[in-house]
């Protein structure tokens, strides 16, 4: 099956579903909290129940392969149920991992999360473009091919971020910007949406070497972590943002991970979260 542009399924996962992602992110901690061993028996109950309870209703899902690499091969196997029962809940999978390497090796990394061949296929997947943004040239084309989505990190909600992010280019400008002006190159003409996103954090400065909101203006996708946990806000959303906050998914992994083990607690926590993501400023 041929799926649509990563973007173009954006576009109407976020208008059905609402603007919100939930990480699915089995740290160690919120096993304990939820009665459960660190171990991969203790790994699949927490997160299957996750997937359970909010794959229906929320627009994206973001593991983070960590959490699941922590066990191994058998962790990995757990991660691609996660993965299959998620998109088979109708929300689409961005599958964290923050890959980037030479072109042969993201050739193969390309091949391992968006060939739908591949057992661990997403969605999408985060990419890293510490090793040069034409590094990722094999994802471009495997998402071309396969309808996939890329997010590729520029201004990190981390507060170590700005240190490389902030620093700047040839060109004068920052080296996140450098990378926004690449996706807004890739994602020209893309009709609704293009299917190349960034990576912002929600936590981020509103205002980066004198340059607001319009830096983000580009036909793309971009996921907003640091939501909730860490500090980011509905208000800092739209602060950052601006008008291309039509086009983020703010993401929070501990927010929504603490309400469970309750089913509906953990649901809850999500319409919570889109209700004040769509509430008007
Ligand atoms: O790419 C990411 O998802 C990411 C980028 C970033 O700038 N900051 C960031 O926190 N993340 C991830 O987002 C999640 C944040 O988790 P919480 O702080 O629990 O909401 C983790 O999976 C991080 O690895």
């Amino acid at each position: 099956m041929t799926l649509a542009p990563f973007g173009a399924r954006f576009v109407a996962a976020l208008a059905e579903r609402g603007p919100f992602c939930v990480g699915i992110d089995p740290h160690a901690a919120l096993l304990h909290d939820w009665g459960l061993d660190d171990d991969v028996a203790g790994l699949e109950r927490f997160a299957l129940a996750v997937v359970d309870a909010v794959a229906p209703l929320c627009a994206v899902v973001k593991p983070q392969s960590a959490f699941y690499e922590r066990f191994g091969s058998r962790g990995v196997a757990v991660l691609e149920r996660v993965i299959e029962q998620s998109r088979a809940a109708g929300a689409l999978v961005l599958l964290d991992v923050k890959r980037g390497d030479i072109g042969s090796t993201s050739q193969a990394y390309a091949e391992a999360y968006l060939d739908p061949a591949s057992p661990l296929a997403a969605d999408a997947v985060t990419v890293s473009p510490y090793l040069g943004v034409g590094s990722l040239d094999p994802f471009v084309d495997a998402a071309r091919r396969h309808g996939g989505g890329l997010f590729v990190l520029a201004h990190t909600s981390n507060k170590e971020g700005p240190e490389v992010q902030h620093a700047v280019t040839d060109t004068g400008e920052p080296v996140g910007d450098r990378v926004l002006a690449h996706l807004r190159r890739l994602n020209d003409g893309a009709e609704p949406l293009g299917s190349f996103g960034a990576v912002v954090g929600a936590t981020v400065a509103a205002e980066i070497a004198g340059v607001g909101p319009e830096r983000y203006a580009f036909n793309g996708p971009i996921l907003a972590p640091g939501y909730g946990a860490q500090g980011g806000t509905a208000a800092d959303v739209r602060r950052i943002f601006g008008p291309a906050a039509a086009h983020v998914t703010p993401s929070s992994s501990r927010q929504v991970l603490r309400a469970g083990p309750d089913p509906e607690a953990m649901r809850d926590a999500v319409r919570r979260a889109n209700d004040e993501l769509r509430t008007p400023a």
